[in-house]
C-alpha cells in the first residue's frame, strides 16, 4: 500500500500505471469464456455459430442506443462531437452523408453469410433472456451514470481488436461453410476500435483522478467485462455441444 500521508489515504496512481491497471484487466475479457476458446479452436457447431451471431446481434443492437444516452448526458461539445461518430459506425450514415451502410448492416451480412435470413436476425426471435438482460444492463448504466463513468465501460473495446483478428485468422480454415466475405464486420471494427480506445482512455485517465476514482473506474470495467461473459455463459447453455 502507497500511503505517504499515514491517514489510510492512498496515492493515486500516475497516468501510466493507471493505464496499465485498466490494461491489465483484460484478463477477465471474454476472450478468455470457454465457449470463445471453443469457437476460436473450430469446435463449434454450424448451430452453435449462428446462434452465437444471432445472440450477439443484440449487442451491436442495443449500442447506438448505449452511445445516445452517453451523447444525452454529455455536456461537453468537444466530446460530443467525436462521440457521435459512434453511433454513425453502427447506424450507417443514411442519405445526408453519402449513405455508409455501417456495422448492423455488416452483422446482419454475416448472420446471412452463416445462413441466417435478414428478417430472422432483425426479428430478435434467437436472443435468449439472459443475452438480453445483460445487454439491457449496458444501456441502463449509460443512461444513469456520468457520461465519463459511461465512457469508462467502453474500454472492454482495448481488448477487441485481438478478438476480432483472431476470428479473421480462424473462421475461413475451421468454418468455410460461412462465407469469406460476411468476415468484413471483423476487418472494419480493428481500427476503429483502436480509434474509439484512444479517446475513451483520454476521458477516462483524464477523469478519474483520485485512487478512489480510479478503483472505481476499475470497478466499472469489471461490470463490463461481467456483461461480455455473461453473454457468453448464456449463449453457450443455450447452444450446448
Ligand atoms: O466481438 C467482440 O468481442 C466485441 C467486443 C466489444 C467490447 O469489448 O465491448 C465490442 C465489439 N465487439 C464491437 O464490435 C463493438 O462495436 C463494440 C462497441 C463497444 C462499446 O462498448 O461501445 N464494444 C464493442
Amino acid at each position: 500500500m502507497n500511503d505517504a500521508t499515514g491517514s489510510g489515504i492512498r496515492e493515486p496512481w500516475s497516468r501510466s500505471e493507471f493505464e496499465a491497471q485498466l490494461r491489465a484487466m483484460g484478463r477477465n475479457y471474454h476472450i478468455h469464456h470457454p465457449f470463445n476458446v471453443r469457437m476460436n479452436a473450430g469446435l463449434c457447431s454450424p448451430a452453435q455459430i449462428r446462434g452465437w451471431i444471432a445472440n450477439r446481434f443484440y449487442y451491436q443492437f442495443i449500442i447506438p442506443k448505449k452511445d445516445a444516452a452517453i451523447l444525452s448526458n454529455c455536456d461537453d461539445r468537444a466530446t460530443r462531437r467525436l462521440w457521435i461518430a459512434r453511433i454513425l459506425d453502427h447506424d450507417g450514415y443514411g442519405d445526408y452523408q453519402g449513405d455508409a451502410e455501417g456495422g448492423m448492416e455488416a452483422w446482419t451480412r454475416l448472420g446471412e453469410a452463416a445462413g441466417i435470413p435478414r428478417n430472422e436476425l432483425w426479428s430478435l426471435q434467437h436472443v435468449v433472456p439472459a443475452v438480453r438482460f445483460a445487454c439491457d444492463a449496458y444501456v441502463d448504466f449509460a443512461r444513469r451514470s456520468p457520461w465519463q463513468e459511461a465512457v469508462c465501460s467502453s474500454l472492454t473495446e482495448m481488448f477487441a481488436p485481438q478478438i476480432h483478428k483472431d476470428r479473421l485468422a480462424g473462421w475461413p480454415e475451421h468454418y468455410p461453410w460461412v462465407q469469406a466475405p460476411g468476415l468484413a464486420y471483423f476487418r472494419t471494427r480493428i481500427p476503429l476500435a483502436q480509434r474509439d480506445v484512444e479517446h475513451g482512455l483520454a476521458v477516462t485517465l483524464d477523469y478519474f483522478t483520485t485512487r478512489a476514482q480510479q478503483q472505481r473506474a476499475l470497478d466499472i470495467l469489471k461490470f463490463k467485462l461481467d456483461i461480455l461473459w455473461a453473454m457468453l455463459d448464456a449463449i453457450e447453455k443455450a447452444y450446448p455441444e
